[in-house]
């Protein structure tokens, strides 16, 4: 096999609490991820230039060694020793970039998984992450997917039951933040409410769609709404729609609602799509 092409999938966070802080900055997290339909697709072909080449289809996104997926396939030669012969790597981005959806981490996690597959290098899940980790907290979740509760800096995963199918309109305005900076901003500005991830837990083992919607939060909303009213507005438009719960995901600013009812989503989407171009109507995976 020659070449290997992959889906790249986004993530929400129906939950989201910062613990603590390290001694080398990286902040504890506690939260619950899950797994979007909405995707990018990534292309990993074996070449014999000796080259690492990326090609993506919006100009903004890095193609040299700052992209993600380069510093991916790099970490796994340097991990695994072997010598690369060269590689073409095509990244098809349809997830909102610097946006809360782990966009750059889920392309990591692709090429991760394409190398091992294409390199018969079989190093499984648990290595993938390990090596996942040196390039970005959220990588070892994107290996895995699913439904998790994410401790440590977001690498200690535990699965947790599927959520409960349902349609999620993502809506990310146009401006990006910086994960970094918001994490440095929350360090003085704690909520005092956090999120109840015991409860989500056990909304997801009782599979109860409405105690999953009701407990969405995430304690960063507080720092990154305060500085843009876009992500209120964006709730309220989502709610205002019928949305069955709304919250900002990640470090955002793209912010989410979820619905059972297809007719209140289409329209949630119609909406809030002729004010940010940048929104997309997807599922619970
Ligand atoms: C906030 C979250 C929630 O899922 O998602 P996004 O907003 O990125 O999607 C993640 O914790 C983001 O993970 P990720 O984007 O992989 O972070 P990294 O690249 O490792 O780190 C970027 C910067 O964020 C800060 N950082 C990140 C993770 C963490 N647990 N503590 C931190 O303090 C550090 O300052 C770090 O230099
Ligand atoms: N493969 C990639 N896709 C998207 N962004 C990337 C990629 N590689 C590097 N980046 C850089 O990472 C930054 C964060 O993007 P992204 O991973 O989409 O954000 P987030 O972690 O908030 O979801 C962007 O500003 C972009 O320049």
């Amino acid at each position: 096999m020659n070449s290997i092409k992959l889906d790249a999938h986004a993530k929400i966070n129906l939950t989201l609490d910062v613990t603590g802080k390290l001694d080398n900055g990286y902040h504890t997290v506690r939260m619950v991820m899950q797994s979007v339909g909405l995707h990018d697709n990534v292309t990993v072909e074996k070449t014999d230039d000796g080259q690492i080449t990326l090609t993506c289809d919006r100009p903004y996104v890095p193609t040299d060694g700052r992209n993600l997926a380069v510093r991916a396939a790099n970490a796994f030669f340097a991990h695994t020793g072997l010598v690369c012969p060269g590689l073409r790597i095509d990244i098809c981005k349809r997830i909102p970039v610097a946006a809360g959806l782990a966009g750059g981490s889920t392309d990591a996690a692709a090429v991760l998984r394409a190398l091992d597959t294409l390199f018969e290098t079989n190093l499984g899940l648990d290595t993938l992450c390990e090596i996942g980790l040196t390039l970005g907290a959220d990588v070892p979740y994107c290996l895995r997917g699913g439904t998790m509760l994410a401790e440590g800096i977001g690498e200690v995963l535990s699965p947790l039951p599927a959520a409960p199918h349902c349609l999620v309109v993502l809506c990310k305005p146009a401006f990006a933040v910086s994960t970094a900076a918001v994490y440095a901003q929350i360090d003085d500005h704690m909520p005092d409410v956090r999120p109840d991830t015991a409860g989500m837990c056990q909304a997801l083992a009782q599979g109860d769609y409405n105690g999953v919607c009701h407990r969405l939060y995430n304690v960063m909303e507080a720092v990154t709404a305060v500085r843009h009213a876009e992500i209120g507005q964006i709730k309220d438009i989502l709610l205002s729609c019928g949305a069955d719960g709304a919250a900002m995901s990640g470090s955002g600013p793209t912010t989410f609602g979820l619905f059972h009812d297809p007719n209140k989503a289409q329209m949630a989407f119609n909406r809030l799509k002729a004010i940010f171009p940048d929104t997309h109507l997807t599922e619970i995976l």
